[in-house]
C-alpha cells in the first residue's frame, strides 16, 4: 500500500489548520512536519509548538522530520507535543542507537534519515531498532527542489536487505516527489512518500494527492 505524507512546509502558514484538514480529507495517510534549525540545514522552520498546535486538528499520524543538530535535546518536547514518528538524520547523531532508544522510550516510533550521499551501510546495524528509514531525494533544507535520481538504487538495496532479514520496516522518500518521480521509488520498494510542493502548490490538492498515490499504486499491480 502506498501512503502519502503531505509536507506542511509548502502549506499556507496563515491557515495551517485548514491546510492540514484539507489534505486529510483528500486522502493523506500522515502529516509530515519539517523541523529545521539553521545549523544542520541552512533554513529555520518550526518547533514543538507547531506539533502541539496541530495535534488536536487531525487524526492522522504526525511524522516529525528533525533536521537539527543534537536532536536528543528536543526529542522529549516533540514526543510530548504529540509526534507519532520522529525521524533523525544519521549525519546528525553521534550516538544513533541512544537517540533511537530515547525516541522509543516516549512511545514514539523512531526512524532514521539518510542524506542523498550517505551509504546504507551507515544504518545497517540499527535496522532492528527502527520502524522507518527515510531516504532524502533532495539535499535537506528547502521544499520545491529537484528529485535526485541517483538515490533510487540505494532504496532498492535497502529494500532487499529488509526482505532478506524479514524485518518490518517501512521505507519513506522525501524530496521532489510527484506523479513521475514516485514511480521508480515505489518500484524500488518504498511505501511512504512525502510531497510538499506537488500537493500544496496546486489548485486542487485532492486531485494532486490522488494522482501521485495512483501513480505509486500502479507499479504494485
Ligand atoms: O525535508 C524536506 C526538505 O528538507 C521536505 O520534506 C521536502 O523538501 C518536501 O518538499 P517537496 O515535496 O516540495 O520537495
Ligand atoms: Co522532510
Amino acid at each position: 500500500m502506498i501512503k502519502i505524507a503531505p509536507s506542511i512546509l509548502a502549506a499556507d502558514f496563515s491557515k495551517l489548520a485548514e491546510e492540514v484538514k484539507e489534505v486529510e480529507a483528500a486522502g493523506a495517510e500522515l502529516i509530515h512536519i519539517d523541523v529545521m534549525d539553521g545549523h544542520f540545514v541552512p533554513n529555520i522552520t518550526m518547533g514543538p509548538i507547531v506539533v502541539e498546535a496541530l495535534r488536536p486538528v487531525t487524526n492522522l499520524p504526525l511524522d516529525v522530520h528533525l533536521m537539527i543538530e543534537n536532536p536528543d535535546a528536543y526529542i522529549e518536547q516533540f514526543a510530548k507535543a504529540g509526534a507519532d514518528y520522529i525521524t533523525v538524520h544519521v549525519e546528525a547523531c553521534r550516538h544513533l542507537h541512544r537517540t533511537i532508544q530515547l525516541i522509543r522510550s516516549f512511545g514514539v516510533k523512531p526512524g532514521v534519515v539518510l542524506n542523498p550521499h550517505t551509504p546504507i551501510e551507515h544504518i545497517l546495524h540499527i535496522l532492528e531498532d527502527v520502524d522507518l528509514v527515510l531516504f532524502m531525494t533532495v539535499n535537506p533544507g528547502f521544499g520545491g527542489q529537484k528529485f535526485i535520481h541517483s538515490v533510487v538504487p540505494k532504496v532498492k538495496q535497502l529494500s532487499d536487505v529488509i526482505k532478506e532479514k524479514g524485518l518490518n520496516i517501512e521505507i519513506e522518500i522525501d524530496g521532489g516527489i510527484n506523479e513521475e518521480t514516485i514511480i521508480p521509488c515505489a518500484e524500488a520498494g518504498a511505501t511512504i512518500f512525502v510531497a510538499g510542493s506537488a500537493i500544496f502548490n496546486t489548485e486542487n490538492r485532492e486531485e494532486a494527492l490522488q494522482r501521485i498515490k495512483a501513480a505509486g499504486e500502479s507499479v504494485l499491480k
